[in-house]
């Protein structure tokens, strides 16, 4: 069974998944190196005394510093890293990368006991300067290949992963895997602090990659990671593009700076080849706007000029197999997903171009045919992501959040079983985009039957507000339509799953939207354990039902401490 709290602290993490063996650099390298760059660094004090001070690792979370670590203090909006030198270097930091007010503060905290390289801009310099202590910036590989998009990027990188490791296990290689769930290592596993971690992490990660024989990684970057520059320095050799929709407004304003801060990765200095989904607009001004060398995707069945296009879908069990036609050659590939939902086909389809489209692969594309039409590697099961607990009813926990996740996950829960009812739990995080909240609580009432309102992460609000404002969008949408759903708020949020199981025939579908694998909610930093999977499997079967077995999908921190010692 997962456990209630599968989270690594920081330094649990950074410990259990670093390389071993690191070149690393002196500080003259790095100098050298972010000067190459362009990043003007100043280093003081002068001298050889320590410019040759060598670096073995590099952190930016004070807690993840380890001995001959590069400290990588940056200025936060809650914090400057510098205010935690002291701690830094009590866990060994040799040097520190930081900005003018950062020097400042580590001057005055520990005086001139260590060397400190000055930058102006540190997110964007702390991408080279990783690169240089993990080798990445000499020695390439694994082969890397980036999702982004506002929806879909974790399950197109599972995808990815299953298709990756039917390939690589046939030359004894691993597979690696970083995203919102969990980062992988041939098999090694730790869960996620962030979708895409900070810079000095994914360098390391890197490194780990090569140390554990990793022949190629699937990775998802979220726009987050684009904007803070957490990719700074990574060349993938292939990237993905789901879609665009409403959500992170509150972080980029709007969907013109989202569009462009996604864009970047599509350029020529990141990424070789360029993969790109144009079933919506943005999809098409994403393939305008890439440069270097762009593949297009078509899954939504509308007439378009692209390269490759979804025909023929077809329900196969849960899920759906469908056909990737290479229009310009006239390729036929037939392949399927046991995923429910259309958009499973566009996120497995994306999958399958990646790699059918990888340049200098270590595999051939013969090997990728057969993989896609023999092995299945789309049915692999995606943690909280339209996971199937019960077929009597229906019961579903998934990680909709947004506007657009919600019309897909309710449209495939009406297709699932088209004579029962939905039956839905809803809620909207704290501390994220406002504005979708009244939206998704219209979307909602128009699409399912009967809601429930509760809670999902609050954050540092008020929960009731929240609520207030989804509940707010459903009751307009009630009050101006003919709609006859049922309106309910309830919290806590497993009396809502209760509830929601216990209005249900074995001809509806529960939906449990919004947190997927999570395994506690934030309550102004208190943590209240609660797994959706746990809870809607009691609730089942406490209403009599018969759920299927409840498989273990979540990170083990018990099964990873002993892997590693
Ligand atoms: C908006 C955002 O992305 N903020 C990230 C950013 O915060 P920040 O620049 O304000 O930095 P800060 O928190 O003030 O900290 C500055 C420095 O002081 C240190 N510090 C800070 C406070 C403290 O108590 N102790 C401490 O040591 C920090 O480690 C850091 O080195 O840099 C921090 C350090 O890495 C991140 O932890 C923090 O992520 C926060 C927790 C977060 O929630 N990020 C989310 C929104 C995010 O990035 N999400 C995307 C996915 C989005 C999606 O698709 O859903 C992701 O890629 O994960
Ligand atoms: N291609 C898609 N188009 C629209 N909705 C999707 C798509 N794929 C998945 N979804 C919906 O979005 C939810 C989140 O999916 P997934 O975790 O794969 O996306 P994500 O981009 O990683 O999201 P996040 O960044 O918020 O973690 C799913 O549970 C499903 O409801």
């Amino acid at each position: 069974m997962p456990r209630t709290d599968a989270r690594l602290s920081v330094a649990e993490q950074d410990s259990v998944f670093r390389p071993r063996q690191v070149a690393g650099a002196t500080v003259g390298e790095l100098v050298e190196e972010l000067h190459a760059a362009g990043h003007d660094p100043l280093l003081s004090p002068a001298g050889r005394l320590w410019t040759e001070v060598r670096v073995t690792g590099a952190a930016m979370n004070p807690q993840a510093v380890g001995p001959g670590d590069l400290f990588v203090a940056v200025r936060g909006a809650r914090a400057h890293g510098a205010d935690f030198i002291r701690a830094a270097r009590d866990a060994g930091a040799a040097a520190v990368l930081t900005d003018h007010a950062g020097v400042d503060t580590v001057r005055s905290e520990v005086g001139y006991r260590i060397p400190v390289i000055e930058v102006r801009r540190v997110r964007q310099a702390a991408g080279p300067a990783a690169a240089r202590i993990y080798g990445n910036s000499t020695i390439s590989g694994p082969a890397l290949f980036g999702v982004t998009g506002t929806n879909g990027k974790t399950t197109s990188t599972y995808f990815l992963r299953a298709l990756l490791d039917t390939l690589m296990a046939r030359r004894e290689r691993g597979t690696g895997l970083i995203g919102t769930i969990e980062i992988s290592a041939a098999g090694d596993r730790i869960p996620s602090q962030l979708t895409t971690p900070e810079a000095v992490q994914l360098h390391s990660l890197m490194a780990l990659f090569r140390e554990r024989s990793v022949g190629a990684a699937a990775m998802e970057v979220s726009s987050h990671a684009i904007s803070y520059d957490r990719v700074a320095g990574l060349h993938y050799d292939v990237a993905g593009f789901t879609n665009l929709t409403q959500d992170h407004l509150d972080m980029h304003g709007t969907m013109e700076d989202y569009f462009a801060a996604k864009a970047e990765l599509f350029t020529r200095r990141r990424t070789r080849t360029s993969v790109i989904t144009v079933d919506d607009p943005w999809g098409h001004r994403m393939a305008t706007a890439a440069t270097g060398r762009v593949v297009t995707l078509a899954t939504a069945g509308q007439p378009t000029e692209v390269d490759w296009e979804v025909l023929d879908v077809a329900s196969d069990g849960l899920g759906q197999s469908f056909t990737l036609h290479h229009l310009r050659s006239g390729e036929r590939i037939r392949t399927r997903t046991g995923l429910p939902g259309g958009f499973n086909v566009s996120n497995a389809a994306l999958a399958a171009v990646m790699v059918l489209e990888a340049p200098d692969a270590e595999f051939s594309r013969e090997e990728v045919v057969a993989a896609l039409e023999e092995e299945d590697p789309f049915s692999v099961s995606v943690p909280g992501r339209m996971q199937v607990l019960a077929d009597e009813p229906a019961a579903l926990v998934d990680f909709a959040h947004n506007p657009d996740a919600m019309i897909r996950t309710l449209e495939a829960a009406a297709s699932a079983k088209p004579d029962g009812r939905i039956v839905l739990v809803i809620g909207a995080a704290g501390d994220r985009d406002r504005g979708k909240r009244p939206t998704m609580g219209a979307i909602a009432v128009r699409m399912a039957d009967h809601v429930i309102v509760s809670d999902d992460d609050p954050h540092g609000e008020d929960p009731g507000e929240i609520r207030a404002a989804v509940l707010s969008g459903a009751r307009e949408a009630i009050e101006s339509g003919t709609l006859t759903t049922e309106l309910e708020e309830i919290v806590p949020r497993a009396a809502a799953i209760e509830r929601a199981v216990a209005v249900a025939s074995g001809e509806d579908t529960v939906i449990i939207a919004g947190r997927g694998h999570e395994v506690h909610q934030d309550y102004a930093g208190e943590h209240r354990p609660i797994d959706d999977r746990i809870e809607l499997h009691r609730a089942l079967r406490r209403g009599g039902f018969t759920p299927l077995p409840l498989k273990d999908t979540t990170v083990d921190m018990t099964q990873i401490g002993a892997e590693q010692t």
